[in-house]
């Protein structure tokens, strides 16, 4: 029985114009349907506070919010009476068919499903529009905060408790407390860095602990709803625990995702991290911290060191001083402040407070710091998924994302914390190796271009790098290889993925290692030398009703021209002259037909695997007609530098 926080983080922004209007990539239904199936864990409610941290300052998302808070009182005695689970309703409602359940049920179902969505047209409608109905605006006085707003650069703090025990209204129509609810949208200047998601979760830690003090932060971005309304009480048997307990800085829960198709195209449900990976780092002292699904202890993100005598004593309860009898206003003033822009100056956030500063990849970088303080984390991968989110839907975001990765994880190898050294003495060698297999990333890009480019031009000038098919030095590569491809395959599948499943990852392992990679190198030396601003392109979480269908058919989504694409379609291009270019030379120039199997074997197999795993590039380049396909000046651009390169290292001598 521990008072805990639901923190969420939302929101999004786009300081380079990558998004639209915020409604169109994070949209305010998706986000309200994550807060509502927090709000309906199988938790006192008394005990339980949601906030929502909107980085947007979309007045749009603050009227959902607002919307949820009034259907929450249908829906938490819903969720109580009728064991539901998903407690998100869009979910839930998806996974139920009325007629298979007894008739009271069947009457309220009815009922809810229709007050929702009533609730989802007024929002959708808002969200078209692109402003709150009049009538709405003048009835709540939260709305007033926007008057100040001039940009969601450039604005005030905007609080507003929505729900809290204090209020009368804040009771379900049973009677019983709801949980407390509040709307962040921490001030922001343009003048001012405000540091992404790392800025947004730290403002939340500060604001919450004005406001509700808990001692568990349980940490969820907004496209994920819970799956599990159990999983808080499971996640404190970990904190709790009588003998290890003490130790333990944060549960994570592994991320995954409700629209993961059969043989998942962009490799998005990364499973053999989850199922393989984690579990054994979890061994060697406990998990990554991924940013999302987890519960922390507040003292320890806000900084604590572990000391031996550290035993929590949970019947203590931290209250919050003064705070306990303030009213709400007074509250929300009090706190307001401690979501401005300046507050951090001079102060230890984001450098030893809260989450950390300066790297993309806040989230992993802070959990080490955790590990280096001594701390353990524990992974929680039960049957039933906690938390289910939105996989990136198109190959070029799924780049991005792997851009957005690798280069935090270059960053924090660079880092003061970087496991490669700092770590050394804080955590065991096994993690510390279990770190910098991540943190390496960016570098296998290189060996992978090489394989990509070199085998095969040597290939089309009749030039063997590898030993021929009849020497006994053939042996340990067939051996590295085979026994690489059919390990890897056994684990794809014992993690619960399909034969097509690891043929598509494959492919997204190379692609991951030919342009995210590259980008992320080439993007953290610009950085480091002060050439480039950090940035953080928030993934998008709705797509056009066309792309959804070819996601649905798993047909490859290339979309606009980026030169991620142009480099991925010239490797396809090279290698296929280089093969096609090779037969012609042995079949009609040199008429020693398919001799070079023996001499080349190996350049052949490699430029042959590279031809076939790219076929959906060739389609998208030449065949295909949908808007998905690669555009024309990629193709043009692509064909030109994969000819030339063939030229140019025939004409060499
Ligand atoms: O300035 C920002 C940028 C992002 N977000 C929120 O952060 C969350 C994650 O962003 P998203 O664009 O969905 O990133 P993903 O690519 O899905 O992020 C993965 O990788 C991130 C680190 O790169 C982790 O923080 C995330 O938890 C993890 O889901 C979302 O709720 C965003 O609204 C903010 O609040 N403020
Ligand atoms: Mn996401």
């Amino acid at each position: 029985d521990t008072p805990s926080d639901g923190i969420l983080s939302s929101g999004n922004l786009s300081d380079k114009g990558y998004l639209k209007a915020d409604p169109e990539i994070e949209p305010p239904v998706m986000v309200i349907n994550t807060v509502l199936s927090l709000m309906a864990y199988d938790y006192p409610p008394h005990k339980l506070s949601v906030y929502l941290s909107d980085d947007a300052a979309s007045d749009i998302t603050f009227y959902a919010l607002l919307e949820a808070s009034t259907f929450a009182k249908q829906w938490l005695p819903f969720c109580r009476n009728f064991k539901v689970d998903p407690t998100s309703p869009s979910a839930y409602f998806k996974t139920i068919h009325s007629s298979t359940h007894p008739n009271a049920h069947a009457n309220e179902l009815l009922t809810i499903k229709k007050l929702y969505q009533d609730m989802e047209s007024r929002i959708e409608n808002a969200a078209k529009m692109g402003r709150v109905p009049k009538e709405v605006h003048s009835k709540h006085k939260g709305f007033s905060q926007w008057d100040s707003y001039s940009s969601r650069r450039d604005h005030d703090t905007i609080l507003q408790i929505l729900l809290h025990e204090k209020d009368s209204i804040a009771k379900d129509v049973d009677g019983n407390v709801m949980p407390l609810l509040v709307y962040l949208a921490r001030e922001k200047r343009p003048q001012v860095a405000h540091n992404f998601k790392a800025g947004a979760m730290n403002s939340l830690i500060r604001v919450s602990s004005m406001i509700s003090n808990g001692e568990i932060i349980l940490n969820v971005d907004c496209d994920m709803y819970s799956n599990n309304s159990q999983s808080l009480r499971d996640a404190l048997c970990f904190l709790m625990d009588e003998d290890k307990g003490h130790e333990i800085a944060y549960v994570q829960t592994p991320q995954c995702f409700e629209n993961i198709t059969k043989n998942d195209l962009y490799g998005g449900a990364l499973r053999v991290v989850y199922e393989v990976d984690f579990h054994g780092l979890d061994s060697l002292g406990g998990p990554l911290y991924i940013g999302t699904g987890c519960f922390h202890r507040r003292e320890i993100l806000c900084g604590r060191k572990l000391s031996h005598r550290y035993k929590k004593d949970w019947n203590e309860y931290k209250n919050i001083g003064d705070m306990k009898e303030a009213s709400l206003d007074e509250r929300e003033e009090q706190s307001k402040a401690l979501a401005s822009c300046t507050f951090e100056k001079n102060t230890l956030w984001g450098k030893e407070m809260g989450l950390l500063y300066g790297c993309s990849l806040e989230d992993v970088m802070t959990g080490l710091s955790i590990k280096c303080r001594g701390w353990k984390s524990v992974f929680y991968n039960p049957q039933k998924r906690a938390f289910l989110g939105v996989a990136p839907n198109t190959l070029p975001q799924a780049l991005v994302q792997h851009k957005r990765w690798s280069e935090g994880c270059f960053q924090i190898l660079l880092s003061k914390h970087s496991p490669a050294w700092y770590a050394y003495g804080f955590i065991s060698p096994g993690l510390q190796m279990a770190y910098c297999y991540y943190n390496l990333w960016v570098f296998l890009s290189w060996p992978t271009l090489y394989y990509c480019i070199i085998p095969s031009l040597y290939l089309l000038k009749g030039i063997p790098l590898f030993p021929q098919m009849s020497s006994p030095w053939f042996i340990p590569f067939a051996y590295v290889i085979l026994g690489d491809s059919s390990y890897c395959l056994m684990e794809f599948l014992w993690s619960g993925g399909t034969i097509k499943g690891w043929w598509n990852e494959l492919r997204i392992w190379l692609y991951k290692r030919t342009s995210s990679y590259v980008f992320a190198f080439v993007d953290t030396i610009l950085k480091c030398f002060g050439f480039q601003e950090s940035s953080f392109v928030v993934s998008a979480k709705v797509a056009e009703e066309e792309v959804s269908q070819r996601y649905e058919k798993e047909i490859m989504e290339f979309g606009n021209p980026s030169p991620m694409l142009t480099l991925l379609a010239t490797l396809a291009l090279l290698n296929l002259f280089c093969l096609l270019g090779m037969f012609f030379k042995q079949v009609f120039i040199n008429e020693e037909g398919l001799r070079i199997f023996d001499a080349m074997g190996l350049q052949v197999l490699l430029s042959g695997v590279l031809v076939l795993i790219n076929l959906p590039v060739y389609q998208g380049l030449f065949l295909r007609k949908d808007e998905g396909r690669l555009p024309n000046s990629v193709a043009a651009k692509s064909t030109a530098l994969a000819l030339a390169a063939c030229a140019v290292f025939i004409s060499l001598s």
